[in-house]
């Protein structure tokens, strides 16, 4: 049994904007049975140069529709490219609403201090499907007491 068969399939409305996409690429599909996310892909026509520093927005070639307002999906680096090549996002993670229909964008940033060459098709980031709980805001004066209470950012100490 493998670890992800308890899982059910979810179907997400997925339209495909570049051609090459399920012909000379992949269409995203998990690695392992067990992947959490899916590759997005840098469908760009050349290879694209990102120098040190610099960020550009890059098509994934596909829109996804979730639909369930439940739902949304995350956009999220690749651990390979933004640890050694320090190729992250620019907006450090993307959120893909519910609701959203346009053109799935990756922001890739390169924080490292070389240039990096994206090539057509590479697979850059990675998208998840999470739940998400609609909060409704209810203003109060006081909390209840809580352990933590106001401490934060550090207040634990560092070891
Ligand atoms: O990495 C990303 C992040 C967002 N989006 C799309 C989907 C998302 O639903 C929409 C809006 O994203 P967000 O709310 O984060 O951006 P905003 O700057 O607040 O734009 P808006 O005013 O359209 O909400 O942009 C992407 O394609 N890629
Ligand atoms: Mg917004």
């Amino acid at each position: 049994m493998s670890p992800a068969d308890g899982l059910a399939a979810r179907p997400i409305e997925l339209k495909v904007l570049d051609a090459r996409l399920g012909r000379e690429f992949p269409l995203p599909a998990p690695a392992t049975a067990a992947s959490a996310g899916v590759d997005l892909r840098a469908m760009v026509d050349a290879p694209l140069v990102l120098e040190p520093g610099a960020s550009v927005l890059i098509p994934s070639g596909i829109a996804v529709h979730i639909g369930d307002p439940a739902l949304c999906a995350l956009v999220l680096p690749r651990s390979g490219l933004g640890h050694k090549h320090g190729i992250v996002l620019g907006n450090l993670v993307g959120l893909i609403d519910a609701d959203y229909q346009g053109p799935l964008m990756i922001s890739c940033w390169n924080r490292s201090d070389a240039a990096f060459t994206i090539a057509p098709g590479e697979r850059i980031a990675q998208l998840v499907i999470v739940p998400i709980v609609r909060a409704v805001f209810r203003v109060v004066d006081e909390f209840a007491p809580s352990e933590r209470g106001e401490g934060g950012f550090g207040s634990s100490g560092r070891h």
